[in-house]
């Protein structure tokens, strides 16, 4: 028996929904949404949700009150798994729910399968550098998926279904926090996880000239460029959603050309799914050449412009 019979899938935002649905139905029978407030439910009916259960939003509450509802219909309705979009405050509602029902989460899942009628989930352990393999023997399995998973699930298949909003019974939130106010914040917008050629930059970057000069070098391979943590946060080179890594972005490019770092297991696990991997750095012994298909010893400063002119000839 390698499917469930009912699958739950709950997320914070509508673009989580046909993922979700996607991971959903390759381990249950049945795959119904939850949603917290009207947001989201346009999404769990058109990624082709079997039912959309709604749990009112609570005002001027946070979301994770609505954790309250959902843990009541857990109760209720007994899905045998709920798949769970990770974001900070559905951690919490997770880490709720799981404690109602007397069992835990499986975390920053990045693979998940049934066997003999147990899920089994993949998360990576020790900063990347492997993985472990839980079984959930009973249900319900509360599982955090990892935006890797969520990313690379194939939505083909999905279509819309016209499964009508059942609201799920109110349950007040307990917390007493309410929601002051809520600020819009000036993000860039990057989707490192989808390009195809990514160039991650690191420590051995200095200053704004250095990355004008791997810009160049992004510009003749049409690449999109990322970095390492301290670059975003600490050197604040560039913004925080450009750093790659266990606590970044994860990617699967088809090249990604490493310059200036030095290849630290929680940078390059956002990489190991890259197909050709280049590193450019100046200490021959740098970790990052026993993770590189090619490796070029020097200073990008010299290194880059002579690639790009050579691209661009
Ligand atoms: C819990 C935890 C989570 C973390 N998560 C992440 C994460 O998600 N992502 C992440 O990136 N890091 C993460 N880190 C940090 C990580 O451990 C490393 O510290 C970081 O990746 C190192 O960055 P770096 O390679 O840029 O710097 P360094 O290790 O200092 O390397 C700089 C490299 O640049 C080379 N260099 C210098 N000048 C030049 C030049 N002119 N030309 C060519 N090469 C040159 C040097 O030889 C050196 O190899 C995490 C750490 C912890 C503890």
């Amino acid at each position: 028996m390698n499917m469930l019979n009912k699958v739950w899938v709950l997320g914070e935002t509508p673009e989580s929904y046909a993922a979700l649905i996607a991971v959903g139905r390759r381990i249950g029978e049945s795959v119904e949404a939850v949603c917290i407030g009207d947001a989201t439910v346009g999404a769990a009916q058109g990624a082709g949700a079997d039912a959309v259960l709604v749990a009112a939003s609570q005002g001027e509450g946070l979301v994770e009150d609505a954790a309250a509802a959902v843990i009541a219909a857990v109760g209720d309705h007994k899905p045998d798994a709920v798949l769970i979009a990770t974001t900070k405050r559905m951690r919490l509602v997770a880490a709720r729910i799981a404690a109602a029902q007397k069992t835990r989460v499986v975390n920053d899942a990045v693979r998940v399968w049934v066997e003999d009628g147990a899920l089994l989930a993949e998360h990576m352990v020790f900063g990347g550098s492997a993985y472990s393999v839980e079984k959930v023997n009973g249900g319900p399995a509360i599982v955090l998926l990892s935006d890797g998973l969520l990313l690379n699930e194939s939505l083909e298949g999905l279509s819309a279904s016209d499964a009508a909003p059942e609201e799920l019974p109110a349950v007040a939130a307990a917390s007493g926090i309410t929601l002051v106010e809520k600020k819009p914040r000036t993000i860039e917008s990057v989707n490192l996880a989808a390009a195809r050629r990514v160039i991650s930059v690191g420590r051995g970057i200095e200053s704004a000239e250095d990355l004008q000069i791997v810009d160049g070098l992004a510009q003749a391979l049409e690449a999109e460029t990322g970095c390492t943590r301290p670059i975003a946060e600490g050197l604040n080179l560039m913004s925080k959603e450009r750093y790659i890594g266990v606590s970044g972005v994860m990617l699967k490019p088809d090249l990604f050309v490493a310059v200036g770092l030095s290849g630290q297991v929680q940078h390059m696990v956002g990489a190991v799914g890259a197909k050709t991997i280049v590193a450019i750095n100046k200490d021959k012994n740098a970790p990052v050449f026993k993770q590189a298909d090619y490796g070029i010893v020097g200073d990008f400063r010299e290194i880059a412009p002579k690639l790009a002119a050579g691209l661009n000839a």
